[in-house]
C-alpha cells in the first residue's frame, strides 16, 4: 500500500554517486525515519513529501522505501534557514543563511528567485555574489520541474536525471516531438524503454518515428545474432512483429532512413537468378565496406629470392631441430612473400609450430613482431608456446576508458589511424573469434607496409559478435591461404584430437569407451545425467586431470530447457557451492549469487576497473575492461556498500556494484557458445536434445576441441551421431567475401 510522509531531510547517510541510491534520516512530525531510494538531486536540508511503503530490513529495522518525492517549498523561517544552511546553494553557509533568513523571514525563497538582486541587501553579499545564488536556485527548480514531469510518465529519477543531464531544458521538445531520439542519444535507453515512454505521452503506434526507431532496433538487435544485415523481407517481418504495424506501410520508411543514410540498401543474389533486397544498418555497412577496403590494401605482394628463402628455411629447420611438413614450409614461405596471410587448420595440425617457424624467420631478418588474441586466455597461450609477449587485441589496442558519454557512440583505441602500430608482422591467433568491430579497430591500427598474419580453425564456431570475419576472408579467393590438414599430435596420445578430426569430417566416432581422454556416458533421463555430471565433477574428473572442480568445464547447447545452462547452473549451485552461514548471498533475477561461486562476465565491458591485488589484498595493478566470456570466482558479498567482489583469473579483482550484476551470470554451465577460444583441462558435455537448427556438426566440434585433456560426454548417443550428421550451419548474414571480391575486381581493371 502507498503512504505518505512529510518532513525535512536531517542528513544523508550514504550515497551511491552512479546510480543516485540514497540512503537518509527524514525528521516527520512524529520520528526519525530512514528512508531509502534512487535520487539524483536530493539535498539535505529540504523539505519533502514522498511516497513509498515501510519494510523492515534484516540489518537496519524499520525503513522507509521512497519511490518518489515532491519537494516542498519551505514554508516558515525555520525550514527556510535549515534549507539554506545544508550546503544546498553553494556559497551560502549556515551563518550567511541565517542573515538572510532573518533579512527577507518568510519570503525568502520568493526574493530570492524573482528579486534576487535585493539579496545584496545582506550584509556579505555582493549584486554578483547575489545573480550567482540566483542562478543556482533558478537551475534547481527547472531541474527538479523536470524530475516531476518524467515521473507523470513513470520514467525513475535515475533515468530522469541522464535525460535531463543530456538534454537540459530541450528535454520538453524532445519528449513531444520524437522520444525515440532518446534511444540514440541517451545510455540505458533502448527503442523498449522509449516505445513505452513514447506511449505514455501519447505518440501513435504508426508514427514516422516510431517505425523508424523501430526498423534501425531490429537491424542493431540481428547484429546481436551475428548479422551485419538482414534480408528486406526478414527486416520487414520482424519489424512488423515487434511494432505491429503492416508490413507494407513500413517499406516506405526503409527508403526514407536510406535518403537520411541510417541504412544502406543493396541487391545480392543468394539464388541463380532472383536478385534480393538486402539492407544494412549504415554504420555496419561502413565498417564491413572498410574492412575490406584496409584488407586488401595490406595485401602488398614482396618478390622474395625463391631459392634463397628454401635455404634460409632448411637453416631454420636444423636450428629449430624441427621438420616442418610441406604446407608448414609453404605457409613460411607465403608469410615471407604476402602482406596479408591466413593460415588455418583444426586441433593439433601444427598452427602453433607454424607460427614459431615464422616468427624465427622474421627474428633472422630483424623484424619487429607483435603477437595478439581476442581473449586473455588464448593470448596467454599464444606467450607460452612461443615464449614471445602476447596481447589480447584490446590492450595491443591500447583499449582506453572513455567518457561515459560516448558509451553509446562506440569504444576508444589509443593505437588507431593516427597513432598506429609500430611493428613489421602482426600474428593474430584463435581468429575466429574476431568480430567485424574488432577486426576494424585492428586493421585501423595497422599501416599497409606491416605484414598480418591471421591464424585460427575456421570450423569453430563463428565469433560471438557480428561477421564471419575469418571465413569470409578465406572464401573471397583475394587472399594466399595455407590450410594445414595433417595432425601431427600423436593418434594414441590424444582422441581428442582425431575425434574432433572425425567430427569434422563426418567420419563416425567410435563410443566405445577404449580412450584414455574421451568418453561417452549412455544415459537417457535429464536427472540421471545431472547425476553423473556431478559425480564427475566433485569425484572422478578432479583426480583423473589432475584440477579442482571449478576448472572442470560443463558445456551445454542451451540455454533452457532440463538440461539448459539456466537449470544447470541452479542445480551445480546446490551441490558444489552449498548455502552455508559462513557465506553471503545476493538475490538476482530468478537465482542468486553466493560467495564461491562461479561466474562469467556475459558482456564486453570496457569501463569496468579491475585491480591486481598482491599479498594483503594490496593492489599492484590496475586497468579497465572486462570481456564476454571472462569466468571467475565471488569472492565477497557486501551488503551495506551493495558490492560483489570477483576474482577473475591472474587475480584480476573487480568490484561490481549490484545494479550492474546483469552482466554476470553462474558459470557452472556455460552454453558452447560461450566457451569459444577457452580450453578447460577437462569438458562434461551433456547431450539429450536440441533444436535441429542449433545441434550440428560445428557445436560438437567446438565443445569437444575445448577439453585439453579429458572430454566426457553424457547423454543420447543418437543425438552424438545426429549431431555430426546435421553440416547444416546456423547461417550469418554477412558479406565481407562479396565486399572482397568486388575490389578484386575493380583492382584488375
Ligand atoms: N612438423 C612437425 N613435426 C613434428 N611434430 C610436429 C610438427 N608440427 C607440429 N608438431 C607437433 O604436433 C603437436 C601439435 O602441434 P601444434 O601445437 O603446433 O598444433 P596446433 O594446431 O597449434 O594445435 P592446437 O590447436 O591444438 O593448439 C605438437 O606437439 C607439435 O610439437
Amino acid at each position: 500500500m502507498e503512504e505518505t510522509i512529510e518532513g525535512y531531510v536531517d542528513h544523508i547517510i550514504f550515497r551511491n554517486q552512479d546510480n543516485g541510491y540514497t540512503v537518509m534520516v527524514v525528521v516527520t512530525e512524529d520520528e526519525e525515519l530512514t528512508c531509502v531510494g534512487s535520487f539524483q538531486y536530493m539535498n539535505e536540508g529540504e523539505t519533502i513529501k514522498a511516497f513509498g511503503h515501510y519494510t523492515e530490513h534484516p540489518s537496519y529495522g524499520r525503513q522507509f522505501v521512497m519511490s518518489s518525492y515532491e519537494v516542498i517549498v519551505p514554508q516558515d523561517s525555520q525550514a527556510m534557514e535549515r534549507y539554506l544552511a545544508s550546503g544546498a546553494v553553494k556559497g551560502i553557509g549556515a551563518a550567511l543563511a541565517a542573515r538572510i533568513v532573518r533579512r527577507f523571514k518568510e519570503d525568502t525563497l520568493r526574493i530570492m528567485e524573482e528579486e534576487p538582486e535585493r539579496l545584496a541587501e545582506v550584509k556579505g553579499i555582493s549584486l554578483r555574489k547575489a545573480q550567482e545564488i540566483s542562478d543556482q536556485i533558478v537551475e534547481k527548480s527547472d531541474m527538479r520541474k523536470a524530475m516531476m514531469f518524467l515521473q507523470q510518465y513513470g520514467i525513475s529519477l535515475a533515468l530522469g536525471g541522464k535525460i535531463y543531464k543530456q538534454y537540459g531544458p530541450q528535454m520538453y521538445h524532445v519528449l513531444k516531438e520524437n522520444p525515440y531520439q532518446m534511444a540514440e542519444d541517451v545510455e540505458g535507453i533502448g527503442f523498449k524503454i522509449a516505445d513505452e515512454i513514447a506511449g505514455r505521452i501519447g505518440i501513435l503506434p504508426d508514427s514516422d518515428y516510431r517505425i523508424r526507431s523501430g526498423l534501425l532496433y531490429i537491424l542493431t538487435q540481428a547484429s546481436a545474432e551475428g548479422h551485419v544485415y538482414l534480408p528486406k523481407k526478414l527486416l520487414l517481418r520482424r519489424a512488423s512483429a515487434l511494432l505491429c504495424v503492416e508490413e507494407s506501410y513500413m517499406e516506405k520508411h526503409i527508403m526514407d532512413l536510406a535518403i537520411e543514410r541510417k541504412v544502406v540498401i543493396k541487391e545480392i543474389m543468394p539464388g541463380e537468378e532472383e536478385q534480393e533486397q538486402i539492407v544494412y544498418a549504415s554504420q555496419f555497412y561502413q565498417v564491413e565496406l572498410h574492412v575490406a577496403q584496409m584488407l586488401k590494401e595490406l595485401d602488398l605482394k614482396e618478390e622474395i629470392n625463391q631459392d634463397k628463402l628454401k635455404l634460409q628455411l632448411d637453416e631454420l629447420e636444423s636450428a629449430e631441430e624441427i621438420t616442418l611438413d610441406e604446407k608448414q614450409r609453404q605457409a613460411v614461405m607465403q608469410a615471407a612473400s604476402n602482406g596479408l596471410l591466413v593460415v588455418t587448420g583444426g586441433p593439433g595440425t601444427g598452427k602453433t609450430t607454424t607460427i614459431n617457424a615464422i616468427i624465427r624467420y622474421f627474428e633472422q631478418q630483424n623484424e619487429e613482431i607483435l603477437l595478439a588474441a581476442p581473449t586473455g586466455r588464448a593470448a596467454k597461450r599464444m606467450a607460452e608456446t612461443t615464449g614471445y609477449e602476447a596481447k589480447t587485441i584490446h590492450r595491443l589496442l591500447e583499449l582506453s576508458g572513455m567518457p561515459e558519454n560516448q558509451t553509446k557512440k562506440g569504444i576508444h583505441f589509443e593505437r588507431n589511424a593516427q597513432n598506429p602500430l609500430e611493428a613489421d608482422v602482426i600474428i593474430i591467433d584463435e581468429m575466429s573469434m574476431v568480430d567485424i568491430f574488432l577486426m576494424h579497430a585492428l586493421l585501423s591500427a595497422i599501416m599497409p607496409g606491416t605484414r598480418l598474419i591471421l591464424v585460427g580453425d575456421v570450423n569453430q564456431l563463428p565469433s560471438v559478435g557480428a561477421g564471419s570475419v575469418l571465413k569470409d576472408i578465406i572464401l573471397s579467393g583475394q587472399f594466399a591461404v595455407v590450410e594445414l590438414t595433417k595432425i601431427f599430435r600423436q593418434a594414441s596420445q590424444s582422441d581428442i584430437v582425431v575425434n574432433a578430426h572425425k567430427i569434422n569430417k563426418g567420419i563416425p566416432v567410435t563410443l566405445d569407451n577404449k580412450s584414455m581422454d574421451f568418453f561417452f556416458l549412455k544415459r537417457y533421463d535429464a536427472n540421471v545425467i545431472i547425476r553423473v555430471l556431478i559425480a564427475l565433477i566433485q569425484n572422478k574428473l578432479p583426480k583423473f586431470v589432475n584440477a579442482t572442480p571449478y576448472e572442470i568445464q560443463v558445456l551445454t547447447p542451451m540455454r533452457k530447457g532440463l538440461l539448459g545452462v539456466e537449470r544447470l547452473n541452479m542445480v551445480l549451485q546446490q551441490y558444489l557451492n552449498p548455502p552455508d552461514n559462513q557465506k553471503r548471498e545476493k538475490e538476482h533475477r530468478q537465482g542468486l549469487f553466493r560467495e564461491g561461486d562461479k561466474v562469467m562476465q556475459i558482456k564486453n565491458n570496457y569501463q569496468t576497473e579491475w585491480e591486481i591485488r598482491g599479498i594483503g589484498g594490496i593492489r599492484i595493478e590496475k586497468g579497465v575492461g572486462v570481456f564476454n566470456g571472462d569466468t571467475g570466482i565471488i569472492r565477497e558479498i557486501n551488503l551495506f556498500a551493495e558490492t560483489l567482489t570477483v576474482e577473475f583469473e591472474e587475480r584480476r579483482f573487480v568490484e561490481y556494484p549490484f545494479r550492474q550484476l546483469d552482466e554476470l551470470e553462474l558459470a557452472y554451465a556455460i552454453t558452447i557458445h560461450k566457451s569459444q577460444g577457452s580450453e578447460y583441462p577437462a569438458v562434461v558435455i551433456p547431450l539429450l536434445n536440441g533444436p535441429k537448427m542449433l545441434m550440428n556438426r560445428n557445436l560438437l566440434y567446438t565443445a569437444v576441441t575445448r577439453a585439453r585433456k579429458c572430454v566426457t560426454l553424457v547423454g543420447d548417443e543418437k543425438i552424438f551421431w545426429e549431431m555430426e550428421e546435421n553440416q547444416m550451419e546456423q547461417s550469418r548474414y554477412t558479406t565481407l567475401d562479396l565486399r572482397l571480391k568486388e575490389i578484386g575486381l575493380q583492382q584488375e581493371f
